[in-house]
């Protein structure tokens, strides 16, 4: 619907398509290394590119999926989003500036979990909380609750040498969501392991996010995974990359129902899913092929 302004022309009552919460707007990053001494002991550098042209916009409560080979630069991006590593050139934009640490408005998970194993459980998942104020009570409250979440009740008081890998990344998952971050970075959060306990892990993730996403607590979560098949699973989009340089290949919406939380066993078996899966293996295939013979992917 058009309205007429004071000075005359029709301005638009639309409402305007809200700005994405996160923006990469032509970045390229590139790393200085010292390449190796030649027979003179003369050293020299050599320029690694590790992301080229990447422009992406994702909007608040999205769940995005970064998926590609070793060394594509979903990392980097990751990192870009901390605040940790600055772009040689372009721009990141997130929530309308560029980031910078600490920002505690956002949890970063790991594939190796990362615990102190000098502290146990309970005081791991604690220690966002100690770095955002938050008293004693309220920490110790927190931190049983979110532990109890992740299925852990009555391990609180382990060490990391005393629990699973499972479990580690378990209390990781706790810590992450302890403080209730709005933007969650996940660097291969379930990689290091089995094939059981991964699909476990990830349907009580999921089932944690997708409790959030009907309210106002929405969450944005940036994915990293070498796994197409549980980015998909997962995803409502999925970014696929290439190395050398880093640059996207194909950026994919997801459109599987949900919930999914409860069906994910089930959802890798559905027709849909082998579709959406068989033809982004088709394309990344595509995409390799054609870089290969030097032609620009598809
Ligand atoms: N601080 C750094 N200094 C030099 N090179 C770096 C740095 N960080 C990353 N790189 C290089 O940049 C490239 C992209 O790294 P990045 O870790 O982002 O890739 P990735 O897709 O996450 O890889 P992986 O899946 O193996 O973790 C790699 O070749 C890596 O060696």
């Amino acid at each position: 619907m058009a309205t007429r302004t004071e000075n005359g022309p029709a301005a638009t009552a639309e409402p305007s398509a809200p700005s994405p919460l996160i923006s990469f707007k032509d970045v390229h990053q590139v790393f200085r290394l010292q390449s190796a001494k030649d027979e003179n002991g003369a050293g020299g550098t050599r320029d690694l590119v590790a992301l080229q042209g990447i422009d992406v916009e994702i909007h608040s409560g999205q769940f995005v999926a970064l998926v590609g080979a070793s060394g594509c630069g979903k990392t980097t991006m990751l990192n870009m989003l901390a605040g940790l590593v600055h772009p040689t050139s372009g721009e990141v934009v997130l929530d309308g500036t560029a980031p910078e640490l600490p920002n505690m408005d956002i949890g970063y998970m790991f594939a190796r979990d990362a615990l102190l194993p000098w502290r146990t459980a309970r005081k791991n998942v604690e220690l966002p909380l100690e770095t955002r104020g938050w008293n004693r009570r309220e920490r110790q409250d927190r931190a049983r609750e979110m532990l109890e979440l992740v299925g852990l009740k009555g391990r609180e008081s382990q060490y990391r040498l005393q629990l699973s890998q499972g479990m580690r990344q378990r209390v990781a998952l706790a810590r992450t969501l302890a403080a209730d971050p709005s933007l969650l970075l996940m660097d291969e959060p379930f990689a290091a392991l089995d094939a059981r306990t991964k699909l476990t892990l990830q349907a009580e993730f999921l089932r944690i996010w997708e409790q959030h996403q009907g309210g106002d607590r929405r969450k944005t979560v940036v994915f990293v995974t070498h796994d197409l098949q549980e980015a998909v699973l997962l995803a409502d989009r999925v970014i696929v990359m290439l190395p050398h340089p880093g640059r996207i290949a194909e950026d994919r919406v997801i459109d599987l129902p949900r919930p999914r939380a409860e069906d994910l066993g089930e959802i890798q078996f559905t027709d849909e899913f082998q579709r959406i899966t068989h033809d982004l293996f088709e394309r990344l295939e595509g995409a390799i092929g054609s870089r290969a013979e030097g032609r620009a992917p598809r």
